[in-house]
């Protein structure tokens, strides 16, 4: 992390009041996870998959999630995920109730991140899924955690917005204060079933500073505007490079995109995380859990409470369906 945003950080954190009560979680009662399969998940369901219509009806007890928030990029590979994980981590450690719904049908990656691979949800009615917890007790469901990857990755686009809606809808969340989405990248079927059928609070967008990935993230910004889902902010990953050897500091996808077109388009800017060697082994260590004492903890803390603040005095988007039908054509 370069001086200029330490600094900056520090300046932000010295004028927050931060309105948060105490952790109230509850790691005595681990949810226990059994070995079961998608199908006997899915029940019946599991026959009219492929064909079914994206307006699956939202069954969730959406009164107990007081926040949900989707994570999208336009494109790939951008740090999404990672966003979505440390975000999650950073208000899980300010006492939030955080749930983790890995939307991410094609390249489930919460499940390694959270460091709950191979496990699967538990279910008492062959139907309703419990969540698995991470050691920080966020409450996770993924894709991943119900079928190998190999499977997921040839659904066609109805077939994996079904089974989001499914992954939302027959979790057991429970009470959350924030449930973060983890969308795949892009502006399909999955994003437009969310955007239809879930009352968010907003989405951020995460971009890297290349041209290509910001053009992305610009149809991922306007996607939500013409679904009328606030965008709560763009954060720039993978910003500068820092030679972990000299220091010296490189733009390798460019510099300032995505704050310049933040600014451009009156989107909040979070800021801009460095291209790091520290963030890549913390997220493929497995083993390694804790976010704080971290050099780059401060910058998902910071996020963290930007989001918390703005939403703290907004309700969940008013959720009205008929005027989110949107054709697929007017989104493109
Ligand atoms: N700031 C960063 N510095 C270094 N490595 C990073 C950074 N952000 C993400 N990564 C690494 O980049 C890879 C891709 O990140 P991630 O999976 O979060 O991207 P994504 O946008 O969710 O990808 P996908 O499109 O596949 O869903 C991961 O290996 C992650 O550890």
């Amino acid at each position: 992390m370069t001086k200029v945003m330490t600094d900056k950080l520090a300046e932000y954190f010295n004028t927050l009041d931060v309105p948060f009560s105490p952790s109230e979680f509850d790691f005595s009662q681990p949810v226990v996870a059994s070995r079961i399969p998608l199908r006997q998940c899915l029940g019946d369901d599991w026959q009219w998959l492929p064909g079914s219509s994206l307006n699956s009806p939202v069954k969730t007890e959406l009164a107990s999630i007081k926040h949900i928030i989707a994570i999208a990029s336009g494109k790939g590979g951008v740090g999404k995920s990672t966003t979505t994980v440390n975000v999650a981590r950073a208000l899980a450690a300010m006492g939030a109730k955080v749930g983790v719904l890995d939307a991410d049908i094609y390249g489930p990656s919460v499940p390694l991140m959270l460091n709950r691979s191979g496990q699967q949800p538990a279910t008492h009615d062959g139907k309703i899924m419990q969540p698995i917890e991470s050691v920080e007790g966020i409450k996770a469901n993924s894709i991943g955690f119900l079928v190998a990857d190999t499977d997921a990755a040839v659904w066609r686009g109805p077939m994996a917005s079904k089974a989001f809606m499914q992954l939302f809808n027959e979790t057991q969340w429970g009470e959350l204060d924030y449930l973060l989405i983890d969308l795949p990248p892009g502006t399909g079927d999955i994003q437009l079933t969310l955007a239809q059928n879930i009352p968010l609070s907003g989405a951020v967008i995460v971009s890297t500073p290349q041209d290509i990935a910001l053009i992305d993230a610009q149809k991922a910004h306007k996607m939500f505007d013409k679904v009328n889902i606030d965008s709560l902010g763009l954060i720039e990953n993978m910003s500068i490079f820092v030679c972990g050897e000299c220091g010296h500091e490189s733009a390798l996808f460019g510099h300032e995109g995505a704050k310049q077109y933040a600014q451009a388009s009156s989107i909040p800017y979070l800021g801009a995380l460095p291209l790091s060697v520290d963030i890549r082994q913390y997220m493929d260590d497995s083993e390694e859990q804790s976010l704080t004492q971290k050099n780059f903890s401060h910058f998902y803390e910071a996020v963290a409470l930007r989001l918390a603040i703005q939403l703290s005095g907004k309700a969940k988007q008013n959720y009205d369906k008929q005027q989110l039908q949107i054709p697929i054509q007017q989104l493109q």
